[in-house]
C-alpha cells in the first residue's frame, strides 16, 4: 500500500506529510534532485496505465503533481511490488483540495504555517481507496455517495463547493487508517468553507474566526463611527463630504473583509467648515481603546501597529485577486511572475547578472505597481542585485525566492528606524526640565495634517497629557474653525478619557512663525505638556510659502516636525519629502512622516517606502481612517509583508 505521501514547496519546504511506513529521506531527495533539479527526464516513465509521471528509486515507486500556480509538488511513494490503481485520483484529489483549502496561505510566507490537514487526506484516502473496491467487487456498495468533490482550483474536473458528509459503507476500511482525530469513519471532519475564499485562510493565519457572524472588533469600530458622525443636516453632510478644490476621493472604511467602499462615514472631515458653520456636532460615542492601543504595565496608552489590519488586507486583496482571475482577468501577485517555478531552481548555484536581470525586472515592475516611485524601485533593485551577485544559493531555492528574501530584507532595513520613535518618552523627558514639548505637522495641501495632528491628540489625551492645538494656518479660509470643531470634540472626549486640550488661535493673515512661537510661550507659562502646531498646506515647489517654513522652525524650535503625506500621492512622494526635508534651514530637517489615508490604497503601501527612501527619515505614525481612534504605529514586517504579496 502507500508508505507515505508528501507535499512540498518548489524552494524544498515539507509542508505536510503522511507516512504509513518509514521511507528514507534520501528516496525523496533523489526525486527533488534527479528529476526535478537536474530535468534528468530519462529517469521518468509514463505508462502501466498511470497519467502520472513515475520515478523508481531502490525498490520505491514515486508519482507526482506539479502545481505551478502555487509552487508545490504532491508526491506519493509506494513500495515498486504492489500496483494502487487509485493513486493518480488521490494525488489529483489531494492537491486539489490542500490548493483550495490553503491557496491564501501559500500565497504569503509559508515556511513557519501549519497546514490541518490530516483529517481530509485521511478521508480521500478512505474515499478512493473505497470507490477503487466498489468497483472491482459489486459485493461492496456505497449506501449514500453524494461524490466527495474537493474545491476546484488546482484546474482538476473537482467543481464542488465543500465536501459533504462521509459516505456510509457497507464495508470497513481495509486498513486501518492512521487519524488521531476521527477514530471511526463516521466522525465527521471539518468542512472547509469555500464560499468566501479569504476567509479560510485569513482564520487560520490569523486565527480570527468570528463564529455565528460576530461582528468584528473593526466591525463595531465601524458601527461606533458612523454613531459618531457629527450631527449635521443632510445638506451640510454632503458639503462637508467633499475637500474645496474637487477633492471627491470616496472613503472607505475597512472591515473584517476589506475596504467597504460603501461606506461614507464621515467623522473627522471636517475640512470644509466655515466661518459661518455652526459647527454643530454630537459626542463621538465611547471609543473602545483596545480598538487602537493598550496600556502598559506603567499605565502609558500605547497606539497598536497596522499587524492585525495588514493581515486583513492582505486576506481582502489575494481574494480579490482570485476573483479577477475567475473572471478571467490578471493572475494572482505580479511576483508570481518572476520565477518562473521550477526553471528557476538553483540550488547550489552561484548567482550572476544575467541570472538575475530577467527577476529583477519583474521586482522591480512587482514595486512600481505597489506604488512604490520609480527612483527608489530602481535603487532598491540595484543594491538587492549588488548583494546577490556571487552568492551562492541554497538547496531547492528559485531565483524568485532568493530574490523575495533579499528585497524584504532591503525593506526592512530601509523601513526600520534608527533611533527610538517613542514620543511619551520623549515628551515625559522633556516636559522635566519645565517646558512644553512641541510639535508640529507639515506637508502639501488636503493630505490630512489637521485630522492626523487631532488623531495625535486624541493619543495624547489617552495619555492623560495637557495639549495646547496652536491654529498657525493663518492661510486656508475655514483652518481655524475646523480646528476649533476638533478642539471641541477633543474636550468632550478629554471628560471621559483623561488630560486635558486647548486650542491657542489669533485668526488669519498674521504670521504663522509668529503665532507658533506665542503659542508655545503660552503653554509653557500656563503648564501644558505638549504643543501641537498646525500649519498651512503649501505646495511643496512653492518656493515663497516654503521659504517660510525656516522662520517657523527657528521661532517655535519644534521638539519634531513630522510631515503628513498621502498614501496615495505615488511617485510625487520622493519630490515632497526631499523638499519639505530641505526647508527648515541648515541642521533642521523633518523628524518623521505620517502617512495618512492608508486605508485607502489596500495593499499598494509604497509611498513609505518611497518617502523614507528619499530621505532616510522614519514613518512615525499611519493614518487608517477618518476617526479619532485611526491612527497607528508602523510594523515594519507587515509593511514588508503587504509589499512582497
Ligand atoms: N480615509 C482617510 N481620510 C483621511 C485620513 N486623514 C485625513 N483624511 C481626510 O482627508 C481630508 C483632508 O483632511 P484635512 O485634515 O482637512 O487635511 P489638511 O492637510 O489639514 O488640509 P489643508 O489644511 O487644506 O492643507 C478630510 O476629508 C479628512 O477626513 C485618513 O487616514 N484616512
Amino acid at each position: 500500500m502507500l508508505d507515505t505521501f508528501e507535499i512540498l514547496s518548489t524552494s524544498g519546504v515539507v509542508l505536510w506529510s503522511r507516512t504509513y511506513v518509514p521511507v528514507h529521506s534520501y528516496v525523496i531527495n533523489s526525486l527533488i534532485r534527479e528529476v526535478l533539479i537536474e530535468e534528468r527526464t530519462n529517469k521518468v516513465a509514463y505508462g502501466d496505465g498511470t497519467t502520472k509521471p513515475t520515478y523508481r528509486k531502490d525498490g520505491y515507486i514515486m508519482k507526482w503533481n506539479l502545481a505551478k500556480d502555487v509552487g508545490l509538488i504532491f508526491v506519493a511513494v509506494y513500495q515498486s511490488l504492489v500496483h494502487l490503481t487509485w493513486i493518480d485520483k488521490l494525488i489529483d484529489n489531494v492537491s486539489a483540495l490542500f490548493t483550495g483549502l490553503y491557496g491564501e496561505q501559500l500565497k504569503g510566507e509559508i515556511d513557519t504555517v501549519k497546514f490541518p490537514f490530516d483529517p481530509y487526506f485521511d478521508r480521500e484516502m478512505q474515499r478512493v481507496e473505497a470507490s477503487n473496491d466498489a468497483s472491482m467487487s459489486s459485493a461492496f456498495e456505497v449506501t449514500s455517495n453524494p461524490e466527495f468533490t474537493p474545491p476546484s482550483s488546482s484546474g482538476t474536473d473537482h467543481g464542488a463547493e465543500e465536501p459533504p458528509p462521509m459516505p456510509g459503507l457497507r464495508k470497513a476500511p481495509q486498513k486501518p487508517i492512521y487519524n488521531p482525530d476521527t477514530s471511526t469513519d463516521a466522525t465527521p471532519v471539518p468542512t472547509p468553507d469555500t464560499s468566501r475564499p479569504s476567509t479560510p485562510a485569513s482564520r487560520i493565519l490569523t486565527g480570527k474566526t468570528r463564529p455565528g457572524g460576530k461582528p468584528s472588533r473593526r466591525d463595531r469600530k465601524v458601527k461606533a463611527a458612523v454613531n459618531s458622525a457629527p450631527a449635521s443636516s443632510g445638506d451640510e453632510t454632503s458639503a462637508r463630504k467633499g475637500k474645496a478644490g474637487g477633492k471627491q476621493k470616496k472613503n472607505r472604511v475597512w472591515n473584517e473583509f476589506g475596504a467597504d467602499e460603501e461606506d461614507n462615514t464621515i467623522n473627522l472631515d471636517y475640512s470644509t467648515v466655515s466661518a459661518n458653520d455652526p459647527a454643530d456636532f454630537e459626542l463621538p460615542d465611547a471609543i473602545n481603546p483596545e480598538s487602537w492601543g493598550r496600556t502598559t504595565g506603567k499605565g502609558q496608552f500605547v497606539l497598536k501597529d497596522l499587524d492585525e489590519e495588514m493581515d486583513e488586507i492582505i486576506a481582502s486583496v489575494n481574494a480579490k485577486k482570485e476573483n479577477s482571475t475567475a473572471a478571467g482577468g490578471i493572475v494572482g501577485s505580479s511576483l508570481g511572475a518572476i520565477g518562473g517555478l521550477f526553471r528557476n531552481v538553483v540550488g547550489g548555484k552561484t548567482l550572476t547578472k544575467e541570472d538575475l536581470e530577467k527577476p529583477l525586472k519583474g521586482m522591480e515592475d512587482h514595486l512600481l505597481k505597489k506604488n512604490v516611485a520609480r527612483e527608489a524601485a530602481v535603487r532598491l533593485c540595484d543594491s538587492v542585485e549588488r548583494d546577490l551577485i556571487g552568492l551562492k544559493t541554497n538547496s531547492f531555492t528559485t531565483i524568485e525566492s532568493t530574490l523575495r528574501t533579499a528585497m524584504e530584507r532591503a525593506l526592512t532595513k530601509i523601513l526600520t528606524p534608527t533611533s527610538s520613535l517613542d514620543l511619551l518618552r520623549e515628551i515625559t523627558t522633556v516636559t522635566a526640565t519645565n517646558r512644553p514639548y512641541v510639535l508640529s505637522i507639515v506637508g502639501v495641501n488636503g493630505v490630512g495634517k489637521s485630522t492626523n495632528l487631532s488623531k495625535i491628540a486624541f493619543f495624547l489625551l489617552q495619555n492623560h497629557h495637557r495639549v495646547l492645538i496652536a491654529a498657525a494656518d493663518t492661510f486656508r479660509s475655514g483652518a481655524v474653525e475646523q480646528l476649533r470643531v476638533h478642539v471641541r470634540n477633543l474636550k468632550e472626549l478629554s471628560k471621559r478619557e483623561g488630560g486635558e486640550v486647548d486650542i491657542f488661535e489669533k485668526g488669519y493673515g498674521k504670521d504663522a512663525a509668529n503665532i507658533a512661537a506665542d503659542a508655545v510661550t503660552f503653554a509653557k507659562e500656563n503648564k501644558y505638556d505638549v504643543v501641537l502646531i498646525d500649519t498651512a498646506g503649501r505646495r511643496h515647489n512653492d518656493a515663497r510659502l516654503m521659504s517660510s517654513l525656516e522662520k517657523f522652525a527657528k521661532l517655535a524650535k519644534p521638539d519634531k516636525i513630522l510631515m503628513v503625506g498621502e498614501a496615495l500621492v505615488g511617485s510625487d512622494a520622493v519630490a515632497q519629502a526631499r523638499n519639505f526635508n530641505n526647508s527648515f534651514g541648515a541642521g533642521r530637517g523633518l523628524d518623521g512622516f505620517v502617512i495618512s489615508k492608508c486605508d485607502t490604497v489596500g495593499d499598494m503601501v509604497g509611498t513609505l517606502v518611497s518617502m523614507v527612501h528619499a530621505t532616510g527619515i522614519p514613518v512615525v505614525f499611519l493614518g487608517v481612517g477618518q476617526h479619532y481612534a485611526d491612527l497607528r504605529g508602523l510594523n515594519v514586517g507587515s509593511v514588508c509583508r503587504l509589499l512582497m504579496s
